[in-house]
This record gives structure tokens, sequence and C-alpha cells, in this order.
């Protein structure tokens, strides 16, 4: 290989490789603790050694299947371990919640619907989903008792809590969410991806995903600015808490079979989020008026010749940095 090949190697790999950096990780948090000194940084960090109950002992396949019975679910089957929203490289099934569990922690099936091989992924739903927020002790009575939340945050404040029980080799896009978060590892290794709301600009962003869909190897020729998203990243192995701020970009991969749940609640007052919202992943209600009407101001340029919309959309976007950008926000 002459030199030249080989510094143009060198690069690919180089900029292949992005810097990590890793999450804070603490130890038998207090509630006061954490609430001092973690929490108002709205940093993602990772609580290790809280109690949360039987179900990190009691949570096997066997126990869970026989727990949860027969309660139907609706579960994603994916061909291959990377989910890929743009591609919709994955269906949505029904099935029994004890088959499902059984299929999501055998890595070949004998029964399935693509392939042999095909992975899992249960985000468990509310009865109507609709109109239903997902709340484990509602939905699987017999479970709901064994995990005991963080209290962290004051229970009125509590949204949802969701079952996360994914295939061994199971990734999930980079998303966002709008309210604080508790991603409670019950069993299981999972790697979690994460970007500030900052680089948000560098995530090539569709609704609340992000269309880099291979975080690890990222195609740099189609998505160029994603080289400047700060890449934070953590592993939470089971019994881990993982705290997620709101609007923190996350990507998570399933190393193992895993049972996880997730807590969410609303830190703000409750008038602000989205009243249709189950998911706690609809923007903000001002947030979702400030963008109509920031369309609306949009067509109005239209009105104008090409010269002139370039020179006010320019000066549009100079004025909204000005009264939009938080300066004491790393
Ligand atoms: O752990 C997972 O499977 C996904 C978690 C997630 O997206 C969340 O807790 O908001
Ligand atoms: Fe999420």
């Amino acid at each position: 290989m002459g030199e030249k090949e080989l510094e143009i190697e060198h690069q690919e790999v180089a900029m292949e490789r992005q810097p990590v950096i890793p999450l804070a990780q603490y130890t038998g948090v207090t509630r006061e603790f954490f609430l001092q000194e973690i929490y108002p940084l709205r940093k993602p960090v990772v609580l290790r050694g809280i109690d949360l109950g039987p179900c990190t002992a009691k949570w096997t396949v066997d126990y869970l299947i026989q727990a949860a019975g027969k309660k139907e679910v609706k579960v994603h089957v994916a061909a291959e371990p990377q989910m890929d929203f743009l591609s919709k490289n994955f269906v949505y099934r029904t099935l029994p919640f004890d088959v499902f569990v059984k299929r999501a922690a055998e890595a070949k099936h004998t029964e399935y619907f693509i392939s042999e091989d095909e992975k899992y992924y249960l985000r468990s739903l509310g009865d109507d989903p609709r109109k239903d927020i997902a709340d484990l002790r509602k939905q699987f009575p017999l479970l709901g008792d064994d995990i005991w939340i963080p209290e962290y945050f004051d229970k009125e404040k509590l949204f949802s809590t969701v079952f996360r029980i994914s295939s061994a080799g199971l990734q999930l896009w980079t998303h966002y969410d709008v309210m604080d978060n508790f991603l409670i590892q019950v069993t299981g290794r999972k790697q979690v991806v994460l970007y500030s709301p900052r680089d948000a600009p560098y995530l090539y962003l569709s609704g609340t995903k992000s269309e880099v869909l291979d975080v690890d190897r990222p195609d740099f020729k189609r998505y160029p600015l994603f080289a400047k998203a700060r890449r934070y990243e953590c592993l939470l192995e089971a019994g881990d808490v993982l705290f997620i701020p709101a609007l923190w970009f996350h990507n998570v991969t399933s190393e193992e079979f895993g049972v996880g749940v997730n807590v969410f609640w609303k830190h703000l007052p409750s008038e602000c989020y989205d009243k249709t919202d189950t998911y706690g992943n609809k923007d903000l209600a001002a947030a979702s008026r400030a963008v109509q009407i920031l369309d609306r101001a949009l067509k109005t340029l239209e009105e104008l010749p090409e010269e002139y919309k370039d020179f006010y959309g320019r000066r549009m976007v100079l004025h909204i940095q000005k009264k939009t950008y938080s300066t004491n926000y790393e």
C-alpha cells in the first residue's frame, strides 16, 4: 500500500471513531443528594445500588411467563437487530405476553413471523393506547408490586411506568422524550449512547428521531454534521438506573435479553404538556404552537421575491438566536 492510501485509510478510521464521553456514575445516592447535587445539572447520570425491590431477583424468564401469563401485548418484530424507522424493517404483531417473553429470550425460534432469528421489542402501552397511559401496576398487577420506583421525585408527578423488554442485540433508534425519565434496567445489560439537546442540529432529526441509525459506524458522507455531535455513553448492568433528563437523545442497544422499566414524570406544571400525549414524547403545548406560528411566518415570507426572502430569512434566524438561545447551558 502506498503512503497516500495509508494516510487516507487512517483518516477514515479516525472519522469513524468519535470520542466517547462517559456518563457520571453514583452509587447509593440518597433522595437529598440526587435533588441537590445531580438533578439541577440536567445531565444524564447512572445511579447504582438503589434498592429496586424484589424484581431484580425474581424476574427470570420463567417467573415473568407465569406471572404475566396470556395478557396480549403489541410488540415490534424486526428481521435485523438495528431497527430502522425510515425503511420500516420491522412489523407490529400482537402476542400473548408469555409467548413474547419466550421468543425474546431465545436466539432462534421454531415459530416466527419473518425469520428464525428475528428480534423482539416491547414498549408496553395503556389498555386503550390512544387514551390510556402505560401503568405496570394496572396492566401487570402481579409484577407491578415487585418493582420499587426510586422516590426521587414527588409521587403526584408520576406519568407512566413502561415495560422495555428486548431480544439480545436489538437496537432502538436515537430519539428524545419530553419528560424526565428513570430508565430502570432490571435484568440484562444494555449500551446507551446519548446526545445533548444542544447537539440537535447535528442529528438529522425527523420528528423526535434521528435519521443517523448506525451511531457506531455513521455514514459521514451522508451525515457530515453528525461528526460534531458529542457522544455520551454508558453501559447499564442489571440493577442500574439511568436518569435521562427531558430532551436528551438516547440510543439503546441490548447486549443481552433484558427487562427494563422506564418511569416518566412531569417535572413541569402539568398544563405545559400536550393533553393528548400518552407516550411522553409529544412536544410541549407551547412548542407546538410556536412551530405552527413559525410555519405561518414562513408562508408569509413566500410572498416576497427571492432576494428579499433570503435577507429577511437570515435576519429572522439571528433574531431567533438572540431571543431564545440560553447562555447558561453547556
Ligand atoms: O431501554 C429501552 O429499550 C428504551 C428506553 C427509552 O427509550 C426510554 O426509557 O425512554
Ligand atoms: Fe425514550
